[in-house]
């Protein structure tokens, strides 16, 4: 990609700023990101304090020297959002909206024009370069702009290019995944308490046994059931506190928590389908 592309994103939240932080310790000089927002102000000049971005206040100016446009509002503010964008927009832009459920069908029936989309699901690990990342591309788009988002999304971390239908798994996966893995660390924190470590000594071993727990993952490539099998000695501690997660139906949980998240995103999709629709032009052919 060229240094000199111009990158919009519309919305200033956590996933900006995730994507922001991992993008301007690599590729992008920060004079390259231009930040705007619905009308928090203090959060614009807090990312241009923070990370050296351009904020602008003009969203239409923001859009329009953008070669790259980022929707990262919340799909509940995304019809309205869009919307108020679509004018500025030419088909020489590329779309990327990293919204929950929102589809590129959808996206560009809210812009009216035969805009190139690219679907992508980060997550906040993006943060520090760790993101895991699925990307697709919408109709306009073609192999070129898969590959500019593509070497974007690198930037924060790795890229899988997936079948637009599965990006709602995606989301409920390792989109929201972050957020399972800290609750099980406010979890063992909370277990720790009850059983009388000291806290700090707890932070200390809970942080590094999760942090070698998926670096053995990564470096062995073992199933996580063998891993598993050999932390556990036969009528020795792990199987006994494993048993008890058992009885909690632990897995069942946790695969439970992924469905209705995967569901959640399918959801959020129609809901901005139903709400906007008939307020946006057909694009056409
Ligand atoms: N937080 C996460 O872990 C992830 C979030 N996402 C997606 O990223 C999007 C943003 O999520 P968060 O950053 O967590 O939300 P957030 O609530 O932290 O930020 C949303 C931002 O959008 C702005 N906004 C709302 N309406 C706007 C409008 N009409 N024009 C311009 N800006 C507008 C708000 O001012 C705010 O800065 C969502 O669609 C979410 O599904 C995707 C992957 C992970
Ligand atoms: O909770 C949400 O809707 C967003 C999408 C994936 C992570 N956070």
């Amino acid at each position: 990609m060229k240094r000199e592309t111009t990158i919009t994103f519309i919305g200033a939240g956590s996933m900006a700023e995730a994507l922001v932080s991992g993008m301007t310790k690599t590729l992008y000089q920060p004079e390259q990101i231009i930040i705007t927002n619905r009308c928090n102000q203090k959060r614009l000049e807090y990312m241009k304090k923070t990370y050296g971005v351009r904020i602008e206040t003009n969203k239409e100016k923001a859009v329009k020297e953008a070669d790259i446009v980022i929707l990262a509002m919340k799909p509940k503010d995304a019809a309205e959002g869009i919307i108020s964008i679509a004018p500025m927009i030419g088909e020489h832009q590329l779309i990327i909206s990293v919204l929950a459920g929102v589809t590129t069908e959808t996206i560009v029936s809210l812009i009216g024009k035969n805009v190139a989309v690219i679907r992508a699901m980060p997550n906040t690990s993006a943060t520090i370069g760790q993101s895991a990342t699925a990307i697709s591309q919408g109709r306009f788009a073609t192999e070129t702009h898969l590959a500019i988002a593509k070497t974007l999304f690198e930037t924060v971390g790795i890229v899988t290019v997936v079948p637009e239908h599965d990006l709602h798994a995606v989301t409920g996966l390792s989109g929201s995944g972050p957020a399972y893995v800290y609750y099980l660390v406010e979890a063992m924190e909370k277990a720790a308490e009850e059983i009388g470590l000291d806290r700090t000594v707890a932070k200390e071993l809970i942080l590094q046994t999760i942090i070698g727990a998926a670096q053995m993952l990564q470096a062995t490539n073992k199933h996580p059931s063998i891993l598993r099998k050999e932390v556990t000695s036969p009528g020795g501690t792990t199987e006994a506190g494993i048993q008890v997660l058992e009885r909690y139906r632990y897995q069942e949980a946790v695969v439970a928590c992924i469905k209705r998240a995967t569901e959640r995103s399918e959801e959020l999709g129609k809901a901005l389908v139903s709400s906007s629709l008939p307020r946006a032009a057909a694009p056409s052919r």
